[in-house]
């Protein structure tokens, strides 16, 4: 049998208490369990306030940070397996991150095509210039944009929501099946955060690929997922079907995520979306 493509499996993380003699743990993820089949291409949403441990458990899926209990299975492999470099080249061309602040991801004083060319050469083992460049031309097309636009241009003179775009195609230069995405509208302008969300439905659609979407954002995560899990102090309160969770939300930090939307004039249009729309029953 095809294993799932990610299996999340009673994960948790504790973290030692900060300070030479602290005894307190921290339990920033509990006991976190989800799967994602690997034939089914799905934007998966991790929802909840700050602190609810979202970016730890993007960290343990990353395999940057080890759980402290359960396991992650990566195409049926156990992310704890994976130790030698190569084995690492491997899982990161295939599970791939974007984080909040594109302008962190790029060092100001380094042309962003040199980005994309390492990353075709480390992950997709392109060896020839040629091939780079058509490798690099090709991702930086799936994100609208092409390398004579970004050839040699610095961080600084992209906007926000450009700059994301390049770390997307990054991303896609290896031809990832997951990405693991980390707040990555948050810092950029509402008018262009549309675009960069609806690159995630073009990923999925178009090119078969998941995206795990860690937001605080009920807005946007109800515009684009297919199913969601909603966290609080670690733990999962809420999981399922992404419409039938926000139109119908039972556990009370979620319903009371709903209503902070709702009774916020506005919430909707900052971020470009039209709430009747998506969905009139949340009105
Ligand atoms: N290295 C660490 N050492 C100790 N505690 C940590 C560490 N990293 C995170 N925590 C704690 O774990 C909890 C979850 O943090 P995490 O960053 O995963 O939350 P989050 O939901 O991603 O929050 P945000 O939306 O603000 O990024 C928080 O209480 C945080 O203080």
């Amino acid at each position: 049998m095809k294993p799932n493509l990610l299996d999340v499996d009673n994960v948790s993380k504790t973290f030692a208490g900060r300070g030479l003699f602290s005894r307190r743990m921290k339990r920033a993820v509990r006991n976190v369990s989800f799967s994602l089949d690997a034939d089914r291409p799905e934007v998966f949403t991790i929802i909840g306030e700050s602190g609810s441990g979202k970016s730890t458990l993007a960290s343990m899926i990353l395999n940057t940070a080890r759980p402290t209990g359960g396991s992650i299975r990566f195409e049926g492999r156990d992310l704890a397996h994976i130790r030698s470099r190569r084995d690492r080249v491997a899982f990161m061309s295939r599970v791939q991150a974007i984080f909040q602040n594109p302008f962190d991801a790029f060092n100001p004083l380094k042309p962003v095509d040199r980005y994309l060319y390492t990353a075709a050469e480390v992950f997709s083992g392109c060896r020839t210039k040629e091939a780079r460049e058509t490798r690099v031309d090709d991702a930086l097309h799936k994100v609208g944009l092409s390398l004579a636009e970004v050839s040699g241009r610095f961080p600084h003179e992209m906007s926000g929501g450009q700059l994301q775009r390049i770390a997307i195609a990054r991303a896609l230069v290896s031809s990832p099946s997951l990405i693991v995405a980390d707040e990555p509208v948050s810092m950029i302008d509402a008018s262009l955060r549309m675009t960069v969300i609806n690159l995630f439905r073009m990923l999925r659609d178009d090119l078969g690929v998941s995206i795990i979407y860690i937001t605080h954002d009920l807005a946007t995560a109800y515009y684009i997922s297919d199913r969601l899990i909603i966290m609080q102090t670690g733990e999962v309160v809420e999981a399922g079907d992404a419409r039938q969770v926000l139109a119908a939300p039972r556990h009370p930090y979620s319903i009371r995520l709903r209503e902070a939307v709702l009774s916020v004039d506005g919430a909707w249009r900052g971020t470009g979306l039209d709430a009747e729309a998506i969905q009139p029953s949340l009105r």
